[in-house]
């Protein structure tokens, strides 16, 4: 059986209503575009398969309502979250005002190890701009985070926004994944092994996640 991946993470993307979370999530996953805005109800996900120093990793992505009333639903997910991406959308400089809110909520409700990064949305809407690259930049550095200005209308730095994710999660989990990938090999090598002696299949599972 060829191996799917070794590894499972958890990314979440928060932000105001509107700023795109939902079609940033669809170019990223399936290549696809939809102008349209049909709000997101409670949460959503997508998964896609990347490959980071030979390790196969299945990042699942949940899509979360913007919209305030769904708010205690979405807050339940960020505790199982190992990276949140932070989006605002860089014609409206409201969206971007309310990522102390979102912030302060991920302080309260998510691991203190989650890896958060700071996306401005809608790049390709230069003559809408509210808000600087600069001011991005700024928001971003006072909390600590890498800062990224995406497109998904356009495809731009969507690919490299959910890499660069992915990669500071797993540099976070390093020894963990390390650790993990070292045990299952080991049980896989030992379930081949009796499997070649002729013991039933054992179901050696492939799959972890942390
Ligand atoms: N020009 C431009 N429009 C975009 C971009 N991303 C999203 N949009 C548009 O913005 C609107 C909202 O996009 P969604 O992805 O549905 O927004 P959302 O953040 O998921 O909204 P909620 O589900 O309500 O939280 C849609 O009309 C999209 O077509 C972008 O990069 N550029």
């Amino acid at each position: 059986m060829a191996k799917q991946y070794d590894i499972l993470f958890r990314l979440l993307i928060l932000g105001d209503s509107g700023v795109g979370k939902t079609c940033m999530l669809r170019r990223f996953t399936d290549g696809e575009f939809d102008p349209s805005h049909i709000s997101t109800i409670g949460v959503d996900f997508k998964m896609k398969t990347v490959e980071i120093d030979g390790i196969k990793i299945r990042v699942q992505i949940w899509d979360t309502a913007g919209q305030e009333r769904y708010q205690t639903i979405t807050k339940q997910y960020y505790r199982r979250a190992q990276g949140i991406v932070f989006v605002y959308d860089i014609t409206s400089n409201l969206s971007f005002q309310h990522i102390v809110k979102w912030a302060s909520d991920v302080d309260e409700f998510a691991p203190d190890d989650v890896q958060t990064v700071l996306v401005g949305n809608k790049a390709d809407n230069e003559f809408r701009r509210q808000v600087t690259k600069d001011q991005g930049y700024k928001l971003a550095e006072h909390y600590g985070m890498e800062f990224f200005e995406t497109s998904a209308s356009t495809s731009s730095n969507i690919n490299e926004l959910f890499i660069r994710m992915t990669e500071l999660v797993l540099l976070a989990h390093r020894r963990n994944v390390d650790n993990l990938l070292g045990s299952l090999d080991d049980y896989l090598d030992k379930a081949a092994l009796e499997e070649e002696k002729g013991s039933p299949d054992n179901g050696a599972q492939r799959f972890c996640a942390c």
